[in-house]
């Protein structure tokens, strides 16, 4: 089984022209922006296109969690809200299927009990956890020199914890509110610098800088000189200071049922419509709100726009005035996000194991995700899809052979969310200068239209908790918006 290719068409393949008049539009933000303060902007609602002609009080782009979040806390506000989802489905970045009798996430899967968002929102709908057969591993295996090296946990831990310890050392002076990453205002050279520089720096023994090289690839999922330092250290604050904290906070428990469970209990509880399958290509502003034109030319009016597509496809939509320089250029380079995952079903079983490799192997990390009574799931990552093709099923089994010679791979399964022209990449982690000079500029609502999504979170940016985080924060912000 491989990646789902039969994807809808992109925006950017209608051939229309992307490029504007910067300047004229520019004007015309300012325009809007001072119209959008006046009191009398509500008497000229725009025409609607809900069934009764009344229109939207918000358009809501994109079905992730952000967005179903936003959607959710505002049509339950009594707010008229319609969902655009270019994809046939919602979950954005997060996808259940069934693979080997499991509901497998093939996106975003574990989350964390320091994470307040979604943690909450589990236990509102009643979602169970279940954890990964990791946590209770008998066998960890790591990389000295090139050799396989295998060990219990405790043993690597003597090696790795320290390392990791001393790369994430800065992070509590410098990040010490984790929810507000730009308090401290002072980073020195923490942004400028990437990861790989950093731990270049601390001069550990090769076998303690390459687990940290792997460690610092499998968080930005890309090779670790992408990612800037600071971004990475932003990590620790959040898992509250603590290396195994933040580790149960990034692997240990996953949503029963899948991710698929949750945001479909989100989702039904939320009295927004839903368009699945409609792509949008264009927003443009007027004093009362704005349309929003569909890939297929449908024009639909709202007072408020929340725009909750991924960093990576926001310039791939069409602002009449332009936003900002700043969203498309940061929207341009891309998150580091770009690297694989890919669960294969092994025939028999092996020790349950943790994989702790080094960034240039295909996989940097691989592990057994479920122990089944007479086979496993294993589960690895990988910093590029240039060091491994995850649909072709010999690569993966040799893949996870560097970790386990004798496994016998019988099947594997990915979803390559690189070439999915509606997420462009994986989770957001930023390249160096990105979060000091950029993301409070990415969340800058735009006249009517407000930014939501993982990639532009304070707390768990690039997780799901952050997604939920940013589309609530915007609809208390949508709220106010449309109250005035
Ligand atoms: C392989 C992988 C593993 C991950 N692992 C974890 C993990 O273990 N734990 C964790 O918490 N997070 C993880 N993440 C990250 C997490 O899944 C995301 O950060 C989060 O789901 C993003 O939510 P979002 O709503 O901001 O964006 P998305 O989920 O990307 O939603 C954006 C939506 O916008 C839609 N869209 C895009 N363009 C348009 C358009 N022009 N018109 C209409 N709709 C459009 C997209 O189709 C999509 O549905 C992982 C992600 C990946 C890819």
């Amino acid at each position: 089984m491989s990646g789902n290719r039969d994807l809808p068409p992109h925006p950017d393949d209608q051939g229309r022209p992307l490029d504007h008049n910067r300047r004229r539009l520019l004007q015309a933000v300012g325009a809007i922006v001072s119209a959008a303060a006046a009191p009398s902007l509500h008497a000229s609602i725009p025409a609607g296109n809900t069934a009764d002609g009344g229109g939207y009080d918000a358009i809501v782009i994109g079905g992730g969690f952000a967005g179903i979040t936003a959607a959710r806390d505002l049509s339950l506000r009594g707010f008229r809200v319609l969902i655009l989802e270019a994809r046939p489905r919602l979950g954005g970045r997060t996808f259940t299927t069934r693979f080997a009798n499991h509901d497998l996430d093939l996106g975003g899967t574990w989350i964390g009990n320091s994470q307040p968002f979604v943690w909450s929102e589990r236990m509102r709908y009643g979602v169970d956890v279940v954890e990964s057969a990791a946590v209770a591993a008998s066998q960890a295996i790591w990389m000295d020199d090139g050799e396989r090296i295998t060990g219990s946990l405790a043993q690597y831990a003597e090696i790795y914890e320290p390392a990791a310890n001393h790369f994430y050392a800065p992070a509590r002076e410098f990040i010490p509110r984790a929810y507000q990453p730009l308090f401290k205002e002072e980073f020195g050279n923490l942004d400028q610098i990437s990861a790989a520089d950093a731990i270049a720096n601390l001069g550990l023994p090769a076998v303690q800088r390459d687990l940290l090289y792997s460690f610092a690839a499998i968080n930005g999922h890309s090779f670790a000189s992408e990612s800037s330092y600071l971004d990475q250290l932003r990590w620790f604050a959040l898992g509250n200071y603590h290396l195994w904290n933040l580790w149960d906070n990034l692997s240990r428990y996953r949503l029963a049922g899948g991710t698929k469970a949750l945001i479909d209990r989100m989702a039904a509880d939320s009295n927004a419509e839903v368009r699945l399958g409609t792509p949008v290509a264009h927003v443009k502003q007027s004093a009362a709100g704005a349309t929003v034109t569909t890939l297929r030319g449908e024009e639909l009016q709202a007072r408020a726009v929340v725009v909750a597509v991924p960093l990576n496809c926001l310039a791939d939509i069409e602002f009449s005035p332009a936003i900002s320089e700043v969203k498309l250029s940061e929207s341009r380079r891309r998150h580091t996000g770009s690297g694989t995952k890919v669960y294969a079903k092994t025939a028999g079983k092996q020790p349950v194991f943790m994989g702790h490799g080094t960034q240039q192997m295909p996989l940097c990390f691989a592990w057994t995700e479920y122990d089944d009574p007479d086979s496993q799931l294993l589960c690895g990552f990988g910093a590029s899809p240039e060091l491994l093709d995850v649909n072709d099923d010999r690569a993966v089994a040799s893949a996870f052979a560097r970790y386990q010679p004798s496994v016998t791979v019988e099947e594997s399964v990915s979803y390559d969310w690189n070439i999915d022209p509606y997420s462009k990449g994986t989770w957001c982690m930023y390249r160096p200068g990105t979060l000091t000079g950029s993301l409070t500029e990415l969340q800058r609502p735009e006249g009517h239209v407000f930014f939501a999504g993982a990639d532009i979170a304070n707390g768990w940016r690039g997780f799901i908790d952050g997604a939920i985080e940013s589309g609530a924060t915007v609809a208390q912000q949508v709220t106010q918006h449309i109250a005035i």
